[in-house]
């Protein structure tokens, strides 16, 4: 069967290979298509057994409805009988003895992902399945870049020892041409699967569908994709006209160039966007962004300010930012010291962007989350997590992704709900002042009407994700439940009405002064705290207590 774009889209042929075109308009956000029936769609390796194998719910301590496992392998996991039916049609009847026989043999009971989704494919081609053999040996068949994979010896050694792997454990290894075609498939599964990174849980597994695979790279592109069970949605992150090209970011498109390239190493190409050509940082890209008027509702609806940032260029060059990238890579990434040894190195290596005032570019954003995650899981430090994530929502977010539905745009702003529930709590026990000894936030907490806060930073949250991801995001319906809630907390009637009024046209003149002065002038008060206490916990003179 030869490929079939979906409706609205076309696929071309150029000088990046086979590309997806537009044969209509997609606004800002709109779906373009849907990926619901995969050829892989599977959890990473020993997620096999906490993540249900089918629709890839992951499992939680605290769930309720606990995943059960498989009882021919015990590998694999299921939310219930559903699922596990589903699996077993598709392919865990082949897949089950392979766990069998890797548990007899090796006493492992997970494979790697890249053996188990070659060895899924060896599968499915083995039992004649026509859909798979189109994708993966037709005429059409998707890139594998082997002739690329084989110039990096140390990448191909273990590319051998995987499609090896996969070939053996499937009984597919007859001789020198099956471990060739393994091969192969292992180079087509790594060139054109998606991480499929969940917004939700952070986890990821693999996806791959041959249209979606049909989309090219670019470190600016117009169009993203969201997953969501075993369905991968295809939307517009800007304006596209019919013809243009639809292109997708394989990587962290937010990263400097120099870990860009780093990223896109395993595809094989020299990207060509105008982000690479013209080295342009993340500011740059923001304020050329033709998205920046829909952060009029956001929680940065300066525009002016997206477009002229007040960061000074004349500290630090865009070499010295690289640079400083790949130093904080080099010594921090992979210590696995204290966490706020770590903190401190880390803070020394990217203070020129802080006199920069260049908050928004890598590692700096990154630097402060660490910390941010550090204080969220310290009893005593919690509260200091509040003033840095309106920091990352106000100073960092926005320039790093201008799109306010992107998914981690939405998810910024919920933490910053989450930890305000918290602080709110705090406040109305009386306990806040006993529990945070920073007088600043204290007092602006104090000040500050946290539910009217929460209550518009959960409009915000579920106007933009319910443009980005699908309606039965798990975060959008956990938003939509609280924000019920505390519309239907009593004695609040007026300010509920402003924000509502806010909410419904952001530019109603009492709506939008009350959101100004109750939620914007608190949210930023929070975090101008932040630079300071950078500087005092990562400079040494504030001692935390250690993990
Ligand atoms: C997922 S496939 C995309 C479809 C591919 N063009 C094809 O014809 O099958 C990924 C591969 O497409 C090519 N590709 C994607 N984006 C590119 C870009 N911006 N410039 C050059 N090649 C690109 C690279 O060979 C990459 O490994």
């Amino acid at each position: 069967m030869p490929l079939s774009p979906p409706p609205g889209t076309r696929i071309s042929s150029g000088t990046n290979g086979r590309c997806l075109v537009a044969t209509q308009t997609y606004n800002p956000g709109s779906v373009i298509a849907t990926f619901p029936s995969p050829i892989l769609a599977l959890p990473d390796g020993p997620g096999a057994k906490t993540t249900c194998n089918w629709c890839l719910r992951v499992g939680s301590p605290n769930d309720s409805t606990k995943l059960k496992a498989c009882t021919g392998c015990k590998a694999t996991v299921y939310c219930d009988a559903n699922c596990q039916r589903a699996h077993w049609k598709a392919i865990h009847k082949a897949e089950c003895k392979v766990f069998n026989n890797l548990q007899k043999e090796l006493g492992k009971d997970w494979l790697p992902t890249p053996v188990r989704a070659t060895a899924q494919i060896l599968l499915l081609l083995k039992a004649g399945n026509g859909a798979v053999a189109d994708a993966f040996e037709g005429n059409d068949k998707l890139e594998g870049n082997v002739e690329g994979f084989k110039t990096d010896a140390k990448v191909w050694q273990d590319f051998e020892l995987m499609a090896t792997a996969a070939a053996v454990y499937t009984g597919s290894l007859q001789n020198e041409q099956a471990l060739n075609a393994a091969k192969d498939v292992l180079c087509q599964v790594q060139t054109n699967a998606f991480n499929r990174l969940d917004a939700d849980t952070g986890s990821s597994g693999i996806f791959l569908d041959r249209n979606l695979a049909m989309v090219n790279h670019s470190c600016v592109p117009n169009a993203f994709v969201g997953f969501n069970k075993r369905t991968a949605t295809l939307r517009a992150g800007r304006q596209i006209e019919e013809g243009d090209e639809i292109t997708i970011s394989y990587i962290d498109n937010s990263l400097p160039g120099v870990a860009r390239h780093e990223a896109l190493r395993l595809y094989h190409f020299q990207c060509a966007c105008p982000r690479c050509a013209d080295k342009l940082d993340v500011y740059e890209v923001c304020q050329a962004s033709p998205v920046i008027p829909l952060n009029s509702f956001s929680l940065q609806p300066d525009l002016e300010k997206l477009r002229n940032p007040p960061i000074d260029r004349s500290k630090v060059s865009k070499e010295e930012a690289e640079a400083i990238y790949v130093e904080w890579y080099e010594k921090t990434n992979s210590r696995t010291d204290d966490a706020i040894d770590i903190a401190r190195d880390r803070w020394k290596i990217v203070k020129p962007l802080v006199e920069a005032k260049m908050w928004a570019v890598e590692p700096l954003p990154t630097t402060i989350l660490h910390l941010c995650n550090f204080f969220q899981t310290s009893y005593k430090w919690v509260v200091y997590a509040l003033p840095l994530t309106c920091f990352l929502a106000t100073e960092c977010d926005p320039f790093k992704l201008p799109t306010p539905f992107e998914a981690w745009r939405v998810k910024g702003l919920l933490s910053v709900v989450k930890l305000l529930a918290y602080t709110g709590e705090l406040t109305s026990s009386g306990e806040l002042a006993k529990r945070c000894p920073h007088e600043g936030i204290v007092g602006a907490l104090a000040l500050a009407d946290q539910v009217t806060m929460c209550q518009a930073l959960l409009h915000l949250g579920i106007h933009h994700g319910s443009i980005g991801a699908d309606e039965n995001w798990q975060v959008l319906v956990d938003a939509r439940a609280m924000l019920k809630d505390l519309e239907s907390l009593p004695g609040r009637k007026k300010e509920s009405e402003l924000i509502q009024a806010w909410a419904k046209d952001p530019e109603h003149p009492e709506g939008r002064t009350f959101f100004e002065e109750e939620v914007l002038k608190s949210v930023r008060e929070l975090a101008s705290f932040t630079p300071e206490i950078l500087d005092a916990v990562l400079g040494g003179s504030l001692e935390v207590a250690r993990h």
